[in-house]
């Protein structure tokens, strides 16, 4: 548990999917450079890194015999085959993170959501990132410049599919301007974390405040 202005609250898991190019990375970075007592989860992946991308940092790089054994010793809270590679959520930094009171979040698609909802629903805070045209996400992906040609063109055929589960989510952004969604993220993620049943410390806040009247 983490204490806020003297009131222990229990963390969150805030999840963020969408379409392959919509955002969520940049998001994601923006909003672990501004909020404090966040902490990103760093996913296992079978793709190859991209240029400038870091091991350890934005994925831990493995190969498939490696992800399988993941799997096989129950050690990723969640994964899933997306665009023929797969993807998981090392399961010990997560929980780490979550007993000692901070916030978590993740950059996963609609499976790794799903299965995070139905592991822990009530600490799960899902938004969907939208972008506001095809030809936006598609020029967002070439802008990018870190996949081939054919790449984004399987990207794109499969955005669909993802964006079919929008509806799965408790939020949903339309990431047009940056600035913008980032507020509506951060504002989401801000309600959250005030809600009653994660200050789990209010109870006794109240007490004190009234014995002291
Ligand atoms: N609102 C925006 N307007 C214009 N460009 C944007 C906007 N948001 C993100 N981008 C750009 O679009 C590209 C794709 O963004 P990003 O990598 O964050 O997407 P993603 O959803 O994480 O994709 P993937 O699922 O493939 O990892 C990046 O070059 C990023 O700088
Ligand atoms: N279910 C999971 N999905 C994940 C995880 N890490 C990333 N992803 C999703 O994969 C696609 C492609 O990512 P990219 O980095 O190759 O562009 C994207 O939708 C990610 O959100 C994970 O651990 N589990």
């Amino acid at each position: 548990m983490s204490s806020f202005e003297g009131v222990e609250r229990r963390g969150l898991m805030f999840v963020l999917s969408s379409p392959s190019g919509a955002g969520k990375t940049t998001l994601t970075r923006m909003l672990i450079e501004e909020i404090a007592d966040l902490r990103m989860s760093v996913s296992v992946t079978t793709r190859a890194p991209r240029p400038g991308e870091i091991d350890g940092k934005d994925y831990y790089f493995v190969d498939q015999a490696k992800f399988d054994q993941m799997v096989a010793n129950d050690e990723l809270l969640e994964w899933a085959k997306v665009f023929d590679n797969c993807y998981g959520t090392p399961k010990a930094p997560v929980e780490h993170a979550l007993a000692a009171g901070h916030n978590v979040l993740f950059d996963i698609d609609w499976q790794g959501a799903q299965q995070l909802n139905s592991r822990a629903p009530s600490d799960v805070v899902s938004v969907f990132i939208l972008p506001p045209s095809v030809q936006a996400l598609e020029q967002r992906l070439h802008t990018r410049a870190q996949d081939s040609a054919e790449v984004i063109r399987g990207r794109m055929k499969k955005a669909g599919d993802e964006m079919s589960h929008f509806d799965a989510y408790d939020y949903v952004v339309v990431n047009d301007n940056i600035g913008i969604a980032f507020e509506a993220v951060k504002s989401i993620l801000r309600a959250e974390l005030l809600k009653l049943k994660r200050q789990v410390g209010m109870v006794a806040f109240v007490q004190k405040l009234r014995q002291q009247l």
